[in-house]
């Protein structure tokens, strides 16, 4: 049904092996040793192995959504405009990794693209030899600007840098130097989710772009793309529960849509299913929980928060939902909910240092009921 496709590997660049490739533009259709070893065969049969992350990732600038103002730029640059060195920061899932490799893809073709792009993981190597000795080198290499399909072809190199925002200040500094150094014959492209850990003096050599999350309809509009081309049936409500617990994260949303259509009970996807799957309690546990805060009743709270914590759902879940479902009640005023919502940091500054889940919860939901009893 569908054809035989290839994937790449995370790749070394070619740069760095012993022998560095030429430079130079040379067309070849025959796939090198290296080219093999790089690709991992997508046999149809094996097709619904891959993760769909991986299969709906957008292969043209134009594919990413949600994110005019970079595509605007980056499709002014494909067509030949100066290229800035760039830095794009926003929560995970909004296609900042995806942005720049599609355009590194139109840029330099399938050919060149490995000889001209080098991926660099911050999180594994974030020391200052990296960018001593990797990124230095890679950068130091000129390049003629030629494709073998006539298409235009800029004349410098691209290196990523995904996850700057773990590299260590001191290769920052390095980095900014190679930058100036080397700005002939090298773009850069910084990746991270939390810009106020780069150093001004590189922010200040970039093009800066915000990815924002997903709008929630955005979301929906990919999923139901992916569930036509995947035949995947659901109910109405299936995919708007789903979106619920992404929060503006495509990545999420894919993934929780790949294993909800993978371990159904029903040929067709329910809210149910989705449920499970992703965690999300459902509304009537909120509901109790936030009733029981009304009775006053401190042994009823606990009771409930007991039971509510053995059926399994997770403390950090309960708190988004109880967030959620507070901020939407008329009966408390807005310093009672500023109260609510402090506590509510709290607790889950807490959790995420691994506190225990009932205490938390009941110092949080005894302040919902300190507040309920004021009103
Ligand atoms: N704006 C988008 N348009 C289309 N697909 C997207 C978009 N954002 C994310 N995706 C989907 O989510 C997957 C992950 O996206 P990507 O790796 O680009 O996110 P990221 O912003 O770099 O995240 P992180 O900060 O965690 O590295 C992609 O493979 C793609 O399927």
């Amino acid at each position: 049904m569908s054809k035989k496709t290839t994937v790449k590997k995370p790749t070394v660049p070619a740069m760095f092996s012993k022998n560095p490739p030429s430079t130079t533009t040379t067309t070849t259709t025959t796939t090198t040793t290296n080219d093999k070893e790089n690709m991992i065969e997508v046999n149809p049969k094996n097709d619904r192995l891959v993760p769909w992350v991986e299969k709906y990732r957008p292969k043209k600038v134009s594919d990413v959504a949600y994110q005019d103002e970079v595509v605007a730029v980056l499709t002014k640059c494909l067509a030949g405009s100066d290229f800035p060195n760039l830095l794009f920061y926003g929560p995970p899932g909004t296609g900042k990794t995806s942005t720049i490799l599609a355009a590194a893809h139109e840029l330099f073709g399938p050919q060149l693209f490995r000889d001209r792009v080098m991926e660099l993981n911050s999180s594994d190597e974030r020391g200052i030899n990296v960018i001593r000795e990797k990124v230095k080198k890679f950068a130091q290499f000129s390049v003629i600007a030629t494709r073998s399909d006539g298409a235009y072809c800029p004349s410098f190199k691209l290196i990523i840098l995904d996850e700057c925002d773990s590299m260590t200040k001191a290769a920052q500094a390095a980095l900014r130097r190679t930058m100036e150094r080397e700005s002939k014959t090298t773009r850069f492209c910084l990746i991270c989710n939390y810009i106020s850990r780069i150093i001004d003096p590189i922010t200040s050599r970039c093009a800066k772009f915000r990815f924002k999350p997903l709008k929630d309809n955005i979301i929906v509009q990919r999923l139901q793309t992916i569930c036509d081309t995947e035949n995947v049936q659901h109910e109405p409500g299936a995919i708007t529960e789903l979106v619920k617990c992404t929060e503006g994260d495509m990545r999420k949303a894919v993934t929780f849509l790949q294993s909800v259509a993978r371990f159904r009970t029903n040929t067709v996807i329910t809210a149910i299913d989705v449920q499970e799957i992703t965690g999300i309690i459902p509304e009537n546990v909120i509901e109790n929980l936030y009733q029981v805060c009304h009775s006053s009743s401190y042994e009823k709270l606990a009771t409930t928060v007991k039971n509510v914590l053995l059926e399994g759902y997770a403390a950090h879940q309960l708190l988004l939902q109880l967030h959620d479902y507070i901020l939407g009640q008329m009966a408390l005023g807005n310093e009672q909910k500023g109260i609510i919502f402090e506590k509510a940091a709290i607790v889950d500054g807490c959790l995420l240092d691994g506190a225990d889940e009932y205490l938390q919860l009941m110092d949080f939901l005894c302040t919902v009921m300190h507040q309920l009893c004021r009103s």
